[in-house]
């Protein structure tokens, strides 16, 4: 029996789409619609466990789920233990820097972000000292209403950037979706887990 941690959202839908091409069956929309967090299909030997994005490496760190699909930002941000098996390709958008067309660096540089390492290190390595302003969402607010004058976020159209009058000014990171494993998973159940990766390269 595989265990695998879902993320809750965009990713799951495009996901299980790969596994169903890939030939796993998945469960039926009514059950991932529902509020289960626990999804069997026992009849393919895997359970989902379906929880929030950020939370998936934490799942299989810890090793309650041997598999888990995260996107390369949080697995950038938490650096867990984890294996990364396989690019799936999916969720495609990058890790930007971004701000107003006009902005100006402060005497004290903020940036709002949800992903403070990520923006720690990328302006450590540019050889800029700013403060990073740790936010969980909507981070785009942040220098409409003179929060920060930068941000590091995701952009995937350029919509909400575009619609709150900010520009990229950078790009860190491609991102996309990524398999990953618990290392004792992968050795205990080595077999099981290559087998889904095949079966997952096949449709990529
Ligand atoms: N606009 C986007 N387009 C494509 N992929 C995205 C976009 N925004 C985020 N992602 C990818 O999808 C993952 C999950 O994003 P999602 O917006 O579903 O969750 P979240 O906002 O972090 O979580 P939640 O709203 O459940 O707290 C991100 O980690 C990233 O890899
Ligand atoms: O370039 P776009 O296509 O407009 O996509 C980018 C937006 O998508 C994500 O937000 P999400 O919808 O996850 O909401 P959040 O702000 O609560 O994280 C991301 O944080 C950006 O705000």
């Amino acid at each position: 029996m595989l265990t695998i941690a879902m993320p809750k959202g965009r990713i799951m839908n495009e996901a299980l789409s790969l596994f169903q091409q890939a030939g796993w069956p998945v469960p039926l929309q009514m059950e991932l619609d529902s509020r289960k967090l626990v999804v069997s299909i026992p009849e393919a030997g895997f359970t989902l466990f379906l929880a929030k994005p950020m939370d998936i490496p934490t799942y299989v760190e810890y090793g309650v789920a041997d598999l888990g699909v995260a996107g390369k930002d949080v697995l950038m941000e938490q650096a867990r233990d984890v294996y990364e098996l396989l690019d799936l390709g999916i969720s495609p958008c990058r890790m930007a820097v971004a701000g107003k067309p006009d902005w100006q660096p402060d005497l004290h540089p903020r940036v709002a972000t949800k992903y403070p390492r990520i923006a720690e290190s990328y302006f450590k390595e540019q050889g800029e000292q700013v403060e990073i302003i740790n936010l969980h969402g909507s981070v785009e607010l942040a220098p409409v209403i003179g929060l920060a004058e930068r941000i590091v976020d995701i952009v995937s159209t350029g919509q909400t950037l575009r619609e709150n009058g900010l520009v990229e000014l950078g790009c860190i990171a491609e991102v996309t979706s990524r398999l990953i494993a618990n290392k004792g998973s992968y050795r205990l159940k080595g077999e099981a887990i290559q087998e889904l990766l095949n079966q997952l390269e096949q449709v990529i």
